[in-house]
């Protein structure tokens, strides 16, 4: 089961590292892998399992998050009335078409393997087409735009060695970002 001890924190070097793609179909490790990131963001949105296992709440999750350089990600967003707005796991992922309109959250970003805040605006495309594959080794794209295409290339980042921060505008954390719309 995966707690707040299996995340690793920055500057831990698998973090920056460019993550393998996996072979499919998934093999039953990775399988385990990918059900076990999902089983951490529904635990960790549960108040009080999270408060029980002292877990930080997560919208999302790479493999390398877990010191797995696999390119592997789980994503559960729900909506304030608990409803689940997305649950996927995108394997192999990749960002195959974008909006030219950027999108920013309004506080700006956090990551589990991230102790510190870190404030600043992290601009990122509004929407995103990014192909994928199934763990039965399936081809499929998923369009995602607001914030589940904020998460979602977040955690894309996280394959690619790229931290939140990377992002941020270091002369002016906060400068308004051009051709953008804050969320
Ligand atoms: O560290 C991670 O990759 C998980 C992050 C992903 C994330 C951070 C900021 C903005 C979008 C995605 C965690 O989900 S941070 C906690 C969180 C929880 C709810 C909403 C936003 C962020
Ligand atoms: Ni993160």
């Amino acid at each position: 089961m995966i707690t707040m001890k299996e995340i690793i924190r920055d500057p831990h070097d698998t973090l920056r590292l460019k993550a393998q793609p996996v072979e499919l179909p998934l093999n039953d490790e990775d399988r385990k892998t990918l059900h076990d990131m999902m089983d951490y963001l529904k635990r960790s949105q549960d108040d009080k399992i999270a408060e029980q296992q002292q877990l930080r709440p997560g919208v999302g999750i790479a493999a390398p998050q877990i010191n797995i350089s696999k390119q592997m990600i789980a994503l559960f967003i729900k909506d304030e009335e608990g409803n689940v707005l997305l649950e996927e796991v995108l394997i192999n992922p990749k960002i195959i078409a974008h909006s030219s309109e950027l999108a920013y959250l309004s506080t700006g970003e956090g990551c589990l393997s991230v102790d510190e805040q870190i404030p600043g605006y992290v601009p990122r495309y509004r929407k995103v087409t990014v192909r994928s594959y199934t763990m039965d080794g399936e081809m499929v794209k998923h369009r995602f735009e607001g914030f589940e295409a904020i998460v979602a290339q977040h955690e894309i980042d996280h394959l690619n060695g790229v931290m939140f921060y990377d992002h941020i505008n270091q002369e002016d954390p906060f400068k308004k970002v051009d051709n953008a719309v804050e969320l």
